[in-house]
């Protein structure tokens, strides 16, 4: 007879079985599209280097939504682009003026989509002259406590606005608690939603997306601010630091190479929901493999995807949205 504790493949031959063998399965609940909103509101413009990605102008937004909506599209998360040199400076004064770009669009989508949750990314580097992620010194370093200032200040602007969440990706020591005070003190904090890009890796991923919001710093790099690729424990010490400071949810950025600390994230808190951001290098390297013939794309997509819930988010923001919205559905 054989030996009864050898046997595995009963319990996944069938497909149905098979999905019973995972935690958790993609749902479009679980999807986060990114959008590129310029103030230039007839604008619709690719991007060569993220493929099917567009910078759109207000004007655009509701009629290239509506069917994704349709569709189960459940959120959004904005980046604001602003194109005219004049909306940059020192210290990032355009990232909450009304009439910008995120302020209108989050009031345009609110009232077309009631339903759909808006998230706006929350950074200086799309508005400042040098394209850092905060307010520098005279001497090229970052005020770490102006910085602070400055994106709290930006939060809390796009919450008033209505913005369901705010998610800051700058790094700065101290911002979630910043923040969170701010929203304390504007009356907005039990019903606004504060994602911390917490264990954000420095690194080659974001490429495309430089390109697509206009974002690359002018010198330097953003090392002294976000995390060292082989640091493990600084990931964990930040998510840590991050929930203390009240984060709703933590986010890891990028995905697919950083699943280890994803689930160190889902472990240090396990009942917090957990992100990743499946970023514009890692997109744009799928792209690129399947047209050289490597796999097939949604293949490919489908996997990432699985391997990145394996690790323990619950919500990913992938450029793949669109096509996930429509696949889910066969
Ligand atoms: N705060 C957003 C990014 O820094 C980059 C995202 C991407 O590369 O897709
Ligand atoms: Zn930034
Ligand atoms: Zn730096």
């Amino acid at each position: 007879m054989a030996d009864i504790s050898s046997i595995l493949h009963g319990g996944y031959h069938h497909p149905l079985s098979r999905s019973w063998q995972g935690e958790r399965q993609l749902t479009k609940s679980m999807l986060v599209y990114p959008l590129f909103i310029t103030d230039n509101p007839d604008e619709e413009t690719a991007i060569s280097s993220l493929p099917n990605q567009h910078r759109r102008g207000l004007n655009k937004l509701v009629p290239f939504l509506k069917p994704l909506v349709a569709k189960g599209l459940k959120s959004v998360i904005l980046f604001g682009v602003p194109l005219a040199p004049s909306a940059k400076d020192s210290c990032g004064t355009s990232a909450d003026d009304p009439t910008g770009p995120v302020i209108a669009a989050i009031k345009i989508l609110k009232e077309a989509f009631p339903e759909l949750f808006i998230i706006c990314d929350v950074c200086l580097c799309e508005y400042t002259s040098h394209g850092h992620c905060g307010i520098l010194r005279e001497d090229g370093t970052l005020e770490n406590a102006l910085s602070v200032k400055r994106i709290s200040e930006v939060a809390v602007n796009y919450a008033k606005a209505g913005a369901h969440c705010v998610a800051p990706s700058d790094m700065m020591d101290g911002r979630i608690k910043g923040i969170k005070e701010g929203l304390i003190a504007a009356g907005l904090a039990h019903k606004v939603l504060l994602m911390s890009y917490a264990a954000k890796f420095a690194g080659c991923w974001y490429g495309p997306f430089r390109e697509a919001a206009g974002s690359a710093p002018a010198f330097g790099d953003r090392r002294c601010y976000q995390l060292p690729s082989n640091a493990r424990g600084l990931a964990r010490r930040a998510i840590k630091r991050d929930l203390e400071e009240g984060a709703d949810i933590i986010m890891v950025k990028p995905a697919a190479n950083f699943l280890d600390i994803i689930s160190d994230a889902k472990t240090a808190s396990p009942d917090t929901p957990i992100a990743a951001y499946h970023v514009s290098g890692e997109y744009a390297m799928l792209h690129a493999a399947a047209a050289a013939g490597v796999f097939e794309l949604r293949r490919a997509a489908e996997e990432v995807m699985t391997s990145i819930l394996r690790a323990g988010a619950t919500i990913v923001i992938s450029y793949f949205t669109p096509e996930f919205l429509d696949w889910l559905d066969e």
